[in-house]
Formats: structure tokens, sequence, C-alpha cells
């Protein structure tokens, strides 16, 4: 079996039952398909809403407020409760999970987008299930992603996902909105999401989501272009989610337009020419250029320039050739400090590491 990283985003429709309270006897279900994928060697990630619902539900809300600070004190209140009741749930497999809130500020920063990277590494690498949410609290809508759909594109970017499973009260993608249209039908595959198709999506009517088909479809344009496949489906029954790992397909799908490794060197490319350079050594040279190898520290003799985690830079030889572009580890400063040295002797020097390389080799497009 091949081991997949799955990001799946449950809406507050799903995790609600469409009701005001959050639905345990349904959540365990979902917990008991998220175990036994993770038994099997998948990488799982929850993007969870349905902190609002659950504010509402423990402070016994009927309505919306309609102050802002108020509907953060509805999520403060709720994402505790929200998280323990994942937490309690989980707990019943052997599994741990741990919490990450994000705003657009952790994602668009590239140096945060780094941290959350290497944060969400670290918690799918010891087995544990992250379970994100957009940090509602404290994000008001000028730093507000807005919505789970398209925050969870962003998370299943962040963690190298292969598939991302958007569940919610709908089989998928309808011709148009299933409530107001009996006569809607299901479509199956999307090879391509074109002005026609983000037609036909329409907002949440429900009072409980956000954003409706028209951000799911936006999620599902995001990541299929950095590489990643999608599945729009009904969290109804969540064993649903086992055939979607299993390539059962159930839902709409979309089809990835590149790999993920296309899109990140594609990513690396698209920017302004870089400022700053690491120089290398020949041995160096030949190892990125002959053999797809990391740049180690070993190999830098030099770096011109300040430039920190996750910036791009020129990878240059001796005589000032670019030989690639690649996303640095460390900072310029940091490098200086770690250059020709082995990298075990990293965290001797640094007092930390950020891992063994310099630049990743997934990180570097070749130029020569
Ligand atoms: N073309 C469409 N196909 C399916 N559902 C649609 C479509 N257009 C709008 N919708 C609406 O989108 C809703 C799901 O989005 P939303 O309420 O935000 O749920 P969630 O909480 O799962 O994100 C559905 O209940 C449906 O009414
Ligand atoms: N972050 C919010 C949910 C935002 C959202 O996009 O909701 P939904 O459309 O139900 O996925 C919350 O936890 O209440």
């Amino acid at each position: 079996m091949n081991a997949k990283t799955i990001v799946v985003k449950f809406g507050t429709s799903m995790l609600t039952s469409g009701t005001k309270r959050l639905d345990p006897a349904h959540m365990i279900e979902v917990v008991r398909v998220l175990s036994v994928l993770a038994k099997k060697g998948h990488h799982i990630v929850v993007v969870s809403s349905g902190a609002v619902a659950a504010g509402r539900e423990v402070l016994g809300y009927p309505d919306l407020p309609r102050t802002i600070a108020n509907k953060q004190m509805l999520a403060s209140v709720g994402q505790t409760f929200l998280m323990n009741t994942w937490q309690k749930l989980f707990e019943i497999y052997g599994l741990h999970i741990g919490q990450i809130l994000l705003t657009r500020a952790d994602l668009e920063d590239r140096e945060r987008f780094l941290n959350a990277r290497d944060t969400l590494g670290a918690l799918i690498a010891n087995d544990i299930i992250p379970v994100i949410n957009e940090n509602d609290a404290v994000a008001t809508a000028e730093i507000k992603v807005g919505d789970n759909d398209n925050l969870s594109a962003r998370v299943a970017i962040l963690s190298d996902a292969d598939m991302l499973i958007l569940l919610t009260d709908q089989k998928g993608l309808y011709t148009a909105d299933p409530r107001s249209n009996p006569d809607a039908t299901l479509i199956r595959t999307v090879e391509k999401i074109t002005p026609e198709i983000k037609a036909l999506a329409g907002d949440s009517v429900s009072g409980l989501g956000t954003g409706g088909m028209a951000t799911k479809l936006q999620a599902a344009e995001i990541a299929t272009r950095s590489g990643i496949e999608v599945v729009i489906a009904s969290g109804d029954d969540p064993r649903i989610i086992e055939s979607i790992v299993d390539n059962n397909y159930v839902g709409t799908s979309f089809k990835p337009e590149s790999s993920p490794l296309e899109g990140r060197k594609a990513w690396i490319l698209s920017g302004p020419k870089p400022r700053c350079s690491i120089v290398v050594d020949a041995g160096a040279v030949r190892a990125l250029t002959a053999n797809g190898s990391s740049l180690l520290p070993k190999g830098i003799t030099r770096v011109e320039g300040d430039f920190l985690r996750g910036d791009v830079v020129n990878i240059s030889s001796a005589d000032g050739r670019v030989i690639a572009h690649g996303i640095s580890r460390y900072t310029s400063a940091e490098l200086n400090a770690i250059s020709g040295h082995k990298s075990e002797e990293i965290e001797n020097i640094l007092g930390y590491e950020h891992g063994q390389v310099a630049v990743h080799r997934d990180d570097l497009v070749i130029l020569e």
C-alpha cells in the first residue's frame, strides 16, 4: 500500500449534522474511520470548522451575534469545546491530536509559512493528527483566510498532501444548488475548473456554513494547481473517506493539474529574480547538477546579501555562475555560521537546527 497524506476538511454543516450543536455520535464515526486509515500508515490532517457553532451551543446563543467581538467570543469558547471533543474521541483509538490555529499572515509570510510547515511536518512524522482551524478569536476580516475551504487548500500545500477531501452536506458539486433545484445532477469528475464550472456554485444557505460551494471550488482550484487531487463529498456516512482514499470515486473529484513537485518548482521560478546568493564549491555544484542532491552546509563557501528562512536565493559557483534557484532553510546569518561545516555540527554551532540541509533538493530548480 502507498501511504498517502490526506487532508480532510469537515464543515460545520457536517459536524453538527445540520443542527445547532456538535454531533459527537457522528464525530466518533469519523474518528473511527480516520484511525483505521492512520493505522494503515496513511497520514491524516484534519481541518475542522465548528468553533462558532460549538460556542453557540456552550453559551446557549440561539442566533449569531452581530458584533465581531461577540462572534470571536463564541469562537474562543467553542474552539476549546471543539478540540476537547476531538481529543476525547481520538483518545479512544489511542491517537494524539495537536491543534494548529492559523491566520492568513501565517500562510503569506514565508518565514511563518515555513514554521507552520515544520510544525505540521513534526506532528505528521510522529503520527499525531493535526487538527487545524482558522484562529477566529484573533483574526478580523482583514487578516482572515475567511473560510475553511480555502484554508484547507493551503493546509494541503503546507503538508505536502496527496489528496484533499472536503466533506459537506451535499454529495458533491451539482449542476445547480440542489436545495433550490431538485433537478440538479451530480457532477462526478471535473478535469478543469473553468468559469462555467464556477458559475454552477452558489453560496451557503443553511446559515451554518461559510461560502457554500463557491469557496470549495476556490479551494479545489488552489490545490489542483499545486498537484493535489481534490474530492468534494457528503460526510453523512464517514466510511466514504475510506472509499475515496482507495480511489473508489464518490462525490465530485477534481484532477490535479501538475505534480506537487512541478507546482513547487513553478512557484520558485515565478517570483522576482533573487538578489541574494549562496556561493558553493565545485563539489557541491557537481552534487546538485549531476546527482540531484540537496545542498549541505559543507559545500557552502560564502553567502551574499541578507535573507530569511524561506527566501528564494541564487545558488552560485565560485566563478559567479548562477546554477540554481532554491528556497533556503536557514537565514543568511545562520548559513554564515554553519558554512563549511558538517550537518551534524549545525546544532552545536547554532544551538538548534532546522534540518540537515541548507536547501532541500525538492526546493531547488537547476538552471543549467
Ligand atoms: N452547485 C452546487 N452543488 C452543491 N451544493 C451547492 C451548490 N451551490 C450551492 N451549494 C450549497 O453549498 C452548501 C454547502 O456549503 P456550506 O453550507 O458552506 O457547508 P460546509 O459547512 O460544509 O462548508 C450546500 O448545502 C448547498 O446548499
Ligand atoms: N472557522 C469557523 C468556520 C469557518 C467555515 O469556513 O465554516 P464551514 O463553511 O462550515 O467550513 C469555525 O470554526 O466556526
